[in-house]
């Protein structure tokens, strides 16, 4: 099955996020289109403050004031039973029923939510049992000794306290966690950058195992965008609050778009395959209370061109069907196969 032949599971349309009120807002998510197909991982990557958790938060409904959802639709269609509603306008009744059972959230520092004084066990347990009444109370036990089971620790260490745990047990006990009620989809945002490389890897590969097993989908947030291509099988790019390109993992590899996208892999040492040398992006992204009138990139971009500067790019595909969008004149109105400027430059 090719890739766009999977359903969708949850599609996130026209979203946009302010900060802010009144004529200070600051328009930080404009127009974000995303669809998670099911058993997909799809990652999103970009620089600090391009927006990653604003679309993490805002489309699970649990967005901070000042952030403001001003429009967009979040739909998620069910793959086990015929439920399709749109998750922004759940009541607080059906939202708190969904969240766990449908869409579970692994956050950034999620590790340090545990509560200090409670045992891992008992909060496991205390997760399961808010979800699910009606069952015993050993039942409940047994789950929460198979769900440290299968991220890799022991049911004994049900008795300890979070301090006695290390960074990454902590950090996989807050993944059992989220796959404690079977949800369809899981968002992680930055689940493993506080954590070692070793740790991270053993975490990514036990996320890629478990995703196998029990058949969830999951956006997975960073900014490295050499993780994702261990991980993910499609990868968005975000840049300034928009996606500027969507692809399937391999071409954001081989062959990226934007030049955006290029610059991004150049920035983090590949986990493997042959070295490549790091160059970074000049510059920095640009102030969203005060962006350009063209590309929000045309600052620091390697491959420029005059109109960058007075037109923006909308997220295009080459064709009809076409897995791959650049949001880039460079590929505005061409036909496949796009020509791939930045490495012919
Ligand atoms: N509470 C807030 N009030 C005002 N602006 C905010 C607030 N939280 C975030 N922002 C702005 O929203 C933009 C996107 O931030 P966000 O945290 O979503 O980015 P990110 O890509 O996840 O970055 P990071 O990787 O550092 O978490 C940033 O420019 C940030 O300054």
């Amino acid at each position: 099955m090719n890739d766009t032949a999977k359903a969708p599971v949850l599609q996130i349309k026209g979203l946009n996020v302010h900060y802010g009120y009144d004529d200070r807002a600051v328009h930080v998510l404009r127009d974000v289109d995303l669809t998670l197909r099911a058993g997909e991982v799809l990652g999103i990557a970009g620089e600090s403050g391009c927006g990653k958790s604003t679309l993490a938060y805002a489309s699970t409904r649990l967005l901070p004031p000042p952030g403001l959802i001003t429009g967009g639709e979040v739909i998620f269609t069910s793959q086990r039973d015929d439920r399709r509603f749109d998750l922004l306008e759940l009541s607080d009744e059906e939202l708190r029923r969904s969240r766990w059972d449908d869409t579970a959230i692994v956050f950034q520092g999620a590790m340090n939510a545990l509560n200090p004084v409670y045992r891992i066990g008992r909060q496991l347990i205390d997760a399961i049992a808010a979800h699910r009444p009606g069952q015993r109370a050993k039942e409940h036990r047994a789950r929460a000794a198979e769900l440290l089971d299968m991220v890799g620790i022991s049911a004994d260490r049900m008795s300890s306290y979070p301090h006695q745990l290390s960074g990454g047990m902590r950090q996989r006990v807050m993944i059992a966690m989220a796959l404690a009620l079977e949800p369809q989809v899981v968002i992680m945002d930055e689940p493993t950058t506080a954590l070692d490389v070793v740790m991270q890897r053993q975490i990514v590969e036990q996320l890629t195992r478990l995703r196998t097993e029990l058949g969830f989908s999951v956006i997975f947030i960073t900014h490295d965008v050499s993780l994702l291509i261990e991980l993910a099988d499609r990868i968005a790019i975000m840049y300034a609050g928009v996606i500027i390109e969507d692809a399937p993992a391999r071409d954001v590899r081989h062959r990226p778009r934007h030049p955006y996208t290029h610059g991004l892999l150049h920035s983090f040492p590949p986990l493997h395959g042959p070295r490549r040398e790091l160059g970074g992006i000049p510059g920095s992204p640009p102030d969203l209370a005060a962006l350009p009138r063209g590309c929000a990139f045309a600052a620091r971009c390697p491959v420029v061109l005059d109109e960058c500067a007075d037109t923006p790019p909308t997220l295009l595909r080459p064709d009809e069907g076409s897995p791959r969008q650049a949001a880039c004149l460079h590929h505005a109105g061409r036909s496949t196969p796009l020509p791939d400027i930045i490495g012919a430059r």
